[in-house]
């Protein structure tokens, strides 16, 4: 059986989706209108699904693997698991209401709540013992505390600048920060689903993870080593001037620019930094 996968077909997580995906070199739609794409060669087929959709489709086993927001899966309730953060479409989740007004949790407590996350915000509620009315909005939320239908909203903040066009502020704590995840229904994994794991998992590795060349006089290997053990390891090889070597070896991209202050420091040379397109560790 081919390995089904249901990407977003719109919205914050659609472009960055299909982004991965063709970088782990499956085929992708080259048009927004089509609905299906087989990719023979890998065995794989991709059906581009609303984003809210596509945890019920994993749930209910008709489709393998998906991809949508950590946000949208709990909302929805459904028998998907989340497997792998993708880190892109990074949100939080948040109560907020006109600016000043409101300070803490306790204060939601008999007023009326807007959401397009129903499921999230009555959750959380719930769980904190507050009793509020939710209603169900399919978007824009911030306008309807400005138009009477609510008091407060629960909404997606990335940058926050929507909320504060609005006049709006976040109160009490973040309710879940949210990710695009790669979801499952646990209890029943396709047998390829592993190579197509790994396959997404090399990208993400790849992507936080640069190639770091550099010479050393053996005497300073120790030192330069603890400040980039690498993954197993560094790969040493001999160099052709006495008393040297070349160095290679993975860190993360984050800090790279330090690292290398930091080895020139202790007599590295032609330090070197290369980006790695894909990997399987
Ligand atoms: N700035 C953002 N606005 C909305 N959702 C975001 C944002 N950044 C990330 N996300 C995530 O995208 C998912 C929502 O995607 P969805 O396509 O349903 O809505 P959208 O991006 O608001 O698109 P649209 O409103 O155009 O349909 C959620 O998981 C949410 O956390
Ligand atoms: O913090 P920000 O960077 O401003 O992003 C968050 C805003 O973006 C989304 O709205 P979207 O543009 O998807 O419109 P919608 O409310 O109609 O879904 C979300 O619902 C917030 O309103
Ligand atoms: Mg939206």
């Amino acid at each position: 059986m081919t390995l089904r996968i249901a990407v977003p077909n719109k919205g914050s997580l659609s472009q960055a989706a299909t982004d991965i995906l063709r970088e782990s070199g499956y085929r992708q739609r080259s048009d927004s209108k089509e609905l299906a794409l087989v990719d023979s060669e890998n065995d794989v087929e991709f059906f581009y699904l609303r984003p809210r959709d596509i945890a019920l489709y994993v749930g209910e086993g008709t489709l393998d693997v998906g991809i949508t927001g950590r946000d949208l899966l709990l909302d929805s309730g459904a028998k998907a698991d989340e497997v792998m953060d993708l880190g892109f479409g990074r949100s939080r989740f948040h109560f907020a209401g006109p600016a000043g007004r409101y300070s803490s949790l306790e204060d939601l407590r008999g007023l009326r709540i807007a959401t397009s996350y129903v499921g999230v915000v009555e959750d959380y509620l719930f769980r904190h013992g507050i009793d509020a009315s939710v209603t169900r909005l399919d978007g824009a939320v911030e306008t309807s505390i400005q138009l009477g239908v609510a008091d407060v909203i629960a909404d997606v903040v990335e940058t926050g600048t929507t909320l504060r066009a609005a006049g709006l502020a976040t109160f009490g704590e973040v309710i879940l920060d949210s990710a695009a995840v790669l979801i499952t229904r646990g209890d029943v994994v396709h047998d390829d689903f592993e190579i197509f794991r790994r396959r997404i998992e090399g990208v993400l590795v790849a992507r936080s993870y640069v190639m770091m060349d550099y010479d050393i006089e053996e005497a300073d290997l120790p030192r330069a080593t603890e400040l980039a053990p690498g993954r197993e390891g560094p790969t040493i090889s001999p160099l052709g001037k006495a008393g040297w070597v070349a160095v290679r070896v993975m860190v993360p991209r984050a800090g790279s620019q330090r690292l290398m202050d930091e080895l020139y420091s202790i007599g590295a040379r032609a330090i070197l930094l290369t980006d790695i397109h894909a990997c399987r560790l």
